[in-house]
């Protein structure tokens, strides 16, 4: 079945190569290209209502007889990853020899047959997810994924502390007799250090093809994106107060930035398979999608949890083999606020807190499983169980956040009779469309309800992944019901894997620019915000809006985007340059202050923007401290800033206590938001009653005066935060600005 390796091939031979295939992605490429192993497998794509099946087609078709013969599954392996990699799977999925091949049974079939999914292998009614202490494991190499001519070097350790370096009474034996032991601690090494390149978060953005629809409506595709680099622009159409059109240009850049023409299969490759061999090695990673209803999130993350499950089953059958490992899935939705199993006619779940502050997931169903038939099944039964809604942008729109988990676990000392720990876990969330957080012309209370919910999740999500980058101690699980379940995946060591999908249609650019705003930040907030994705110091600066003036190059930013190299300076305005002629691009023209003022009444709305127009202008000035070169900003100049920092005295310590005022401020803002959702309840109760025949004057007169001066009570404290923390931030830019010349 080589057929499929032919149709996807790598990246850059696909998109020059097979252009005419770009609507679709390989996935469904390697449906026509393997569609004998499909119609055989019979397991078949999801059906109506299934959202993240529909398109996923490993088909694999696998038995003892056709894995390859040993010599050649080295080969095999190097072709299943990587660039070479883009075959259907059937031949790559080594399964225990004793599971049956799926065929065409059906679900019920499958269930009282697979000993996968026998019962008395479920996880018990309580399920801790985190009671379960991650077992303390040896350092494991973990060739699989890595280098496929390794892959099947190692020897086939007999059993697990076989595997243990640090273990001199097995190192014979997990030694291979034909290679030498040097060598052996040295792949060792190699590839602990592989693991530990692999970025804590990652930010891919992935744009899809404009749609039928957008199509027909003569939507534009704004969105470009150079082959082969890290950056794309978006190309936003304003009007002028006299009504020229001009464009506005947007330039951002991140980890990967993958076209519309990049498969499934390649996304694959970009995000999650790096991380799949760190989760044999006690790592908790998180893969997510983000972006606006409609962008592709379910269409992305649809097809990961089986091509990831794919990899850990080779590795667990072949690298693994005979080590006591067990793949566990479960899959559950958050809907306002709730927990629900998805692998268990939905039923109501709940969260708990232990002693030990360890959160539990009262009554979560796993499903011990060995093949990947049985966990697209467990999927297709999942996403037929969610909640979906209809949007205008999109028919099957997700109302929820979908949490897909692939646990690995290992039993003490790989004694089966013993409950397994878990040793490392994958989660796969699909989450709602993130414009719904901000949807508040819906009328519909149960809309309201979703949005509130899924907008202090993304904020809280935000805040988690940058707590968890900069090691600190507190991270903020609480914010949300999403990032408390998510809890265990924010400590230790954690992976994160955050795609944003965005729509490339002149009518999404709103929404579009949101997403990449938000991907900005969980980006910039990274302290592994790689400075080797600087635009060559020579470049000129991109012409950008105010709000994206930094593309990501300052690395070190709080949570509103403001640098914490820059707070120093007072930052001089920009402004951007209209050019009035039609749809014409705009370019950063030099700073005026009439101009700046123009621009913030026009574009900048937020801190975050204002601060990084400050930021933006910084750099384009060059402040005074910072002499003579006149390029871009530099990865040795961000040095510099961070060793003249360094030399400021306290400056360490005036940092965090602003860093901290910030999170309280973000705290009591995010607080006084849910009080006035409480009061919009109330008041929206009031009205109904004002509206009932009979009703007492005298009672609605009292209680809406109450409520409003309830209201204007939050308003007032959160506005005397706010000039508190604006003054902190007023005197921290004296304070660190003074010492330099
Ligand atoms: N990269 C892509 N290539 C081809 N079609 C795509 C791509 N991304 C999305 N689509 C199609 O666009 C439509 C909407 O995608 P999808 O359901 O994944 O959006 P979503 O972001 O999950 O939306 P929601 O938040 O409402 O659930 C689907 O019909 C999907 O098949």
């Amino acid at each position: 079945m080589n057929g499929g390796a032919t149709a996807i091939g790598g990246r850059q031979a696909h998109r020059s190569g097979h252009h005419h295939q770009r609507q679709f992605s390989s996935d469904q490429l390697l449906f026509d290209s393997a569609a004998g192993a499909a119609a055989a497998g019979g397991a078949g794509a999801g059906g109506a209502g299934s959202k993240w099946l529909h398109s996923a087609a490993i088909h694999h078709s696998f038995s003892a007889s056709n894995l390859p013969p040993p010599q050649q599954q080295g080969e095999y392996a190097r072709m299943a990853r990587g660039v070479q990699r883009g075959m259907s799977g059937e031949l790559l999925l080594s399964v225990e020899p004793s599971t049956p091949n799926a065929g065409s049974r059906s679900w019920s079939q499958r269930q009282s047959e697979d000993e996968s999914l026998s019962p008395s292998q479920l996880s018990p009614g309580l399920l801790d997810l985190h009671s379960f202490d991650t077992e303390l494991l040896p350092d494991i190499p973990v060739p699989g994924l890595y280098d496929g001519l390794q892959t099947f070097g190692y020897p086939r350790a007999r059993n697990f502390e076989d595997l243990d370096p640090s273990s001199t009474a097995n190192k014979q034996i997990g030694k291979p007799s034909n290679v030498p032991e040097n060598n052996y601690l040295k792949n060792l090494a190699a590839d602990k250090e592989r693991l530990a390149s692999v970025a804590k978060i990652k930010v891919v953005v992935r744009k899809r093809p404009l749609n039928k629809k957008e199509i027909t409506k003569k939507e534009e595709d704004i969105i470009t994106i150079e082959q082969n680099s890290n950056s794309l622009t978006v190309h936003e159409t304003k009007l002028k107060v006299d009504l020229t059109e001009y464009v506005e240009k947007h330039e951002f850049v991140f980890d990967a930035v993958l076209d519309e023409d990049v498969s499934n299969e390649e996304v694959y490759q970009e995000t999650v398979e790096p991380i799949v061999p760190a989760i044999f090695q006690r790592t908790k990673a998180t893969c997510f999608a983000y972006g606006q209803t409609g962008s592709g999130k379910t269409y992305t993350m649809q097809p990961l949890p089986l091509k990831a499950s794919h990899d850990i089953l080779r590795l667990m059958h072949h690298t693994y083999r005979n080590l006591g490992f067990q793949l566990f899935v479960s899959f559950f939705e958050i809907y306002g606020g709730k927990l629900f199993d998805l692998l268990n006619d939905r039923r109501k779940l709940c969260m708990r807190e232990d002693g030990k502050q360890q959160v539990c997931i009262v009554g979560l169903q796993e499903y011990k499983v060995s093949s990947v038939d049985t966990i697209r099944e467990l999927i297709e039964k999942g996403n037929a169980t969610r909640s979906t809604g209809t949007t205008g942008a999109n028919e099957e729109s997700s109302r929820s956040h979908a949490i897909l988990q692939l646990a690995i676990k290992r039993s003490p000392d790989g004694n089966e009779s013993k409950p397994p720990r878990i040793v490392g876990k994958l989660s796969f969330i699909d989450l709602a469309g993130s414009e719904r957080g901000a949807d508040t012309t819906d009328n519909d209370k149960q809309t309201r309800i979703e949005g509130a919910e899924i907008n202090k999740s993304l904020l809280a999500l935000k805040e988690c992944i940058r707590a968890l980058d900069n090691d600190q101690v507190h991270i903020p699980f609480r914010g949300s019901k999403l990032t408390e379940v998510l809890r265990d995946s924010f400590i230790g060591d954690s992976r994160t894997v955050m795609i944003s999908c965005i729509s490339p249609s002149s009518g999404s650019c709103e929404h579009t620019l949101n997403t990449l705003r938000y991907a900005d930040r969980v980006k910039s907030l990274s302290k592994s915000n790689p400075k080797k994705d600087l635009p060559p110091a020579s470049s000129t600066l991109p012409a950008v809006s105010a709000s994206e003036g930094n593309n990501g190059i300052a690395s070190d930013k709080n949570n509103f985007g403001w640098s914490k190299q820059f707070v120093r300076e007072q930052s001089p305005p920009i402004y951007v340059d209209r050019i009035p002629s039609g749809r014409e691009d705009v370019q950063i023209s030099s700073m005026n202050g009439d101009s700046f003022k123009e621009q913030r009444s026009n574009k900048i709305s937020t801190a975050a923007e204002i601060a990084e127009v400050s930021e933006t202008a910084y750099q384009q000035r060059k402040p005074s401290w910072r002499k003579g070169k006149a390029e871009a900003y530099s990865a040795s100049t961000l040095e510099d800033n961070k060793q003249k920092l360094k030399d400021v005295p306290d400056a360490d310590d005036h940092l965090n206590d602003l860093l901290k005022e910030e999170e309280e401020l973000v705290t009591a803002h995010r607080k006084q938001v849910e009080e006035t959702l409480d009061i919009i309840r109330e008041e929206m109760n009031l009205l109904v009653e004002a509206d009932q025949p009979g009703n007492q004057l005298d009672d609605y007169i009292s209680r809406l005066s109450a409520i409003l001066s309830q209201k204007a009570a939050g308003i007032v404290n959160l506005q005397a935060r706010l000039a508190q923390f604006q003054r902190r931030l007023n005197e921290h830019n004296v304070l660190l600005s003074s010492p330099c010349p």
